[in-house]
Parts: C-alpha cells; sequence; structure tokens
C-alpha cells in the first residue's frame, strides 16, 4: 500500500556540503497494516514524512501510494492523491474561533462537499471517534485527547486511504495515549486504513504497531514485524522494546542479559538459570508482544566463572552477552 523505493533525499547544506537526509530508503507496508517508524533525532523521520505527503520532491527513488508513484503526477492528480493521506499531528492546531464539527467539516468545505453531506459526514465521524454529541464544543472546552480525537475525524474526512501520524500522543499522558492508540487501531481496523506511525516512544511501537523500522541517519538500521524483531535478541530494537534497568554489578562479578523466545520453553530457561553456579537474577522480564513470548533476564555471576555459565545457559538454545 505504501511503497518507498531506493528513497534517497539529499539537502544543500552549509559551505557546499551536502545533508544526506534519507539514503536509499525501502520500504513496504501492507494495507490495513499499522508501521511505527523510530529513530533518534535527525534520523531523517520528518523528511520521509515529507516525502510521503509530496511537499518534498525525492532526489533519487520512488514514493507509491496504492501502486501510485507520486512523482510524475500532475497537479490535479497529485492533489487527488494527497487526499488519499490523512495528517494526524502531535499539535492538533484546530481553528479555535471554530467548533469541534466545524473543524472536522472543513477539509469536506474545501472538496466541495453540500451542507447536508458535510452534517451526516461529520457526524458519522465524531461518533467513530468518541465524541458524538460533542460537535458544537469549542477547542477551549475540550481535553488534550478529546482534541486529538477531533483531529483524527479531520483527518479521516475525506476518506483517505493512508494515515500518516507524526508523533500523535506525545503531547498526552499515559492514559489518554493508549486511549488514542486504541482509537487509531479501531479505525484501522474499521475502515481497513494503512496507517504510519512516526514515534520516539517504544511504548507507542508495543501498543499499536504490526511492524517497525529503525532509521538511523537516514538508512534503515532495522525492520521487520514486531515478533521477528523482538525475537532478534541483541538486536537494537529488541533491546528497545524489552529494556531492563541498567544496574552494575559489584566487584568481582559480571551480568549476564539472557535473552529468549517462545521456542524455548520458560521453565527450561529458568531452570538452566537455577542450576549456575553462585547466580543471582537482578532483573527480568517474560512477556507476550505480538503474539510472541520473549524474555530477557539479567544474572549475575562470578567474573572467573562467566564463561562456562554463558556456555551452560546458550546450551538451552537461549542468547547470552555480557553487559556493562
Ligand atoms: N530543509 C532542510 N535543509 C537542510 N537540511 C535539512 C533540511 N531538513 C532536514 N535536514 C537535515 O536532514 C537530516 C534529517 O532531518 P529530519 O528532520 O528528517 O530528521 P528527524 O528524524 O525528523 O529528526 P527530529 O526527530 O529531530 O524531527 C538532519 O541532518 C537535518 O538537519
Amino acid at each position: 500500500m505504501i511503497s518507498l523505493t531506493g528513497l534517497r533525499k539529499v539537502y544543500p547544506g552549509r559551505g557546499g556540503q551536502q545533508v544526506v537526509a534519507l539514503d536509499g530508503i525501502d520500504l513496504d507496508v501492507p494495507r490495513g497494516g499499522v508501521h511505527g517508524i523510530v529513530g533518534e533525532s535527525g534520523a531523517g523521520k520528518s523528511t520521509l514524512i515529507r516525502c510521503l505527503t509530496a511537499l518534498e520532491q525525492p532526489t533519487s527513488g520512488t514514493v507509491a501510494i496504492d501502486g501510485v508513484a507520486l512523482s510524475g503526477l500532475g497537479e490535479r492528480e497529485l492533489r487527488r492523491q494527497r487526499r488519499r493521506i490523512g495528517m494526524v499531528f502531535q499539535h492538533v492546531n484546530l481553528l479555535d474561533g471554530r467548533t469541534a464539527a466545524q473543524n472536522v467539516a472543513y477539509p469536506l468545505r474545501v472538496a466541495g462537499a453540500s451542507r447536508g453531506e458535510r452534517a451526516e459526514r461529520v457526524r458519522e465521524l465524531l461518533d467513530l471517534v468518541g465524541l458524538a454529541g460533542r460537535g458544537d464544543a469549542y477547542p477551549s472546552q475540550l481535553s488534550g485527547g478529546q482534541k486529538q480525537r477531533v483531529g483524527i475525524a479531520r483527518a479521516l474526512a475525506a476518506e483517505p486511504a493512508v494515515l500518516l501520524c507524526d508523533e500523535p500522543t506525545s503531547a498526552l499522558d499515559s492514559d489518554t495515549t493508549r486511549q488514542i492508540l486504541g482509537l487509531i487501531r479501531d479505525v484501522r481496523d474499521r475502515l481497513g486504513l494503512t496507517v504510519l506511525i512516526i514515534t520516539h516512544e517504544m511504548g507507542v511501537v508495543r501498543e499499536v504497531c504490526d511492524s517497525v523500522t529503525l532509521l538511523d541517519r537516514g538508512r534503515v538500521a532495522q525492520s521487520g514485524s514486531i515478533a521477528e524483531v523482538a525475537g532478534d535478541h541483541g538486536s537494537r530494537l529488541a533491546r528497545a522494546l524489552v529494556s531492563l534497568p541498567p544496574e552494575p554489578a559489584a566487584a568481582g562479578r559480571v551480568t549476564l542479559e539472557v535473552s529468549f523466545a517462545g521456542e524455548v520453553p520458560t521453565g527450561r530457561v529458568l531452570a538452566a538459570v537455577a542450576a549456575v553456579e553462585d547466580v543471582d537474577v537482578s532483573s527480568g522480564t517474560i512477556e507476550t508482544l505480538a503474539g510472541r513470548r520473549v524474555g530477557r533476564l539479567r544474572v549475575v555471576v562470578p567474573s572467573a566463572t562467566a564463561a562456562d555459565a554463558a556456555a551452560r545457559l546458550r546450551a538451552v538454545g537461549v542468547h547470552v552477552e555480557e553487559v556493562a
């Protein structure tokens, strides 16, 4: 549904130096998928969004939505394609002097819908986002979460095929974040949308995404379904998805991080850990992510016997790394 091929964007920098913001991105998000894009500041996330909405022309490579490449479209066709992409932002930017209903109706007015059509569609949309009966409220009378609901309704007004969400919950508290992510999943389920979420919060990825891409200096550092990346134990995304607090080991001891996925029975792992001589478990988690059981344990062992302990643990099929 969303297909990026060899996407490259180079900006002219200061002193004639070039800034490579995107360096050959290949990415496919299937119809109905919720895909997360994560990466540090400057990784290229905003540039990616601007290329997807054709606000920015790629230096090379293609962006295609539903098989239609954006480059080479005429002005009219491009406008039509843009309407197939709804945008949800961190700061909703509602028109303060207009009611929630008028804000949602705005893109419908621009698209030339009649008054009757607008009223009916706005009612449906407010209902869809859980704001039935709140259409007459002004933005100042709405909570942050309710404003974001209005923003989502507005983004859905033109019946897009794709919803691009740029840090949709960064300004919200954790309860409201969970509700808004639940809503995004719900509209995906009901309307069959394809959703791309740019976020710096792994909690968002865990909660709502089916798949995820880590961008690093304009390149894809890692990409896959949540189950795949969570099971790729030593990887950056696996560590970020299932993270443990760092805790330095005492002198003469080292910490081994033991990671495993559903293929290895938890009981067997725990038995192997318990059998290690003079072992202590300092932290750990065993949970189900995208239907796959994943576990991570930090075990502290004497330095002198650490290599032997690691070998014994690996023998049961787990991934073991010494951590600082
Ligand atoms: N218009 C521009 N002109 C020159 N350089 C740019 C421009 N826009 C972005 N860049 C550079 O491209 C790189 C990627 O920037 P981008 O804003 O896409 O990253 P980001 O991952 O969205 O970061 P953040 O999370 O801070 O928004 C950075 O090095 C940035 O300085």
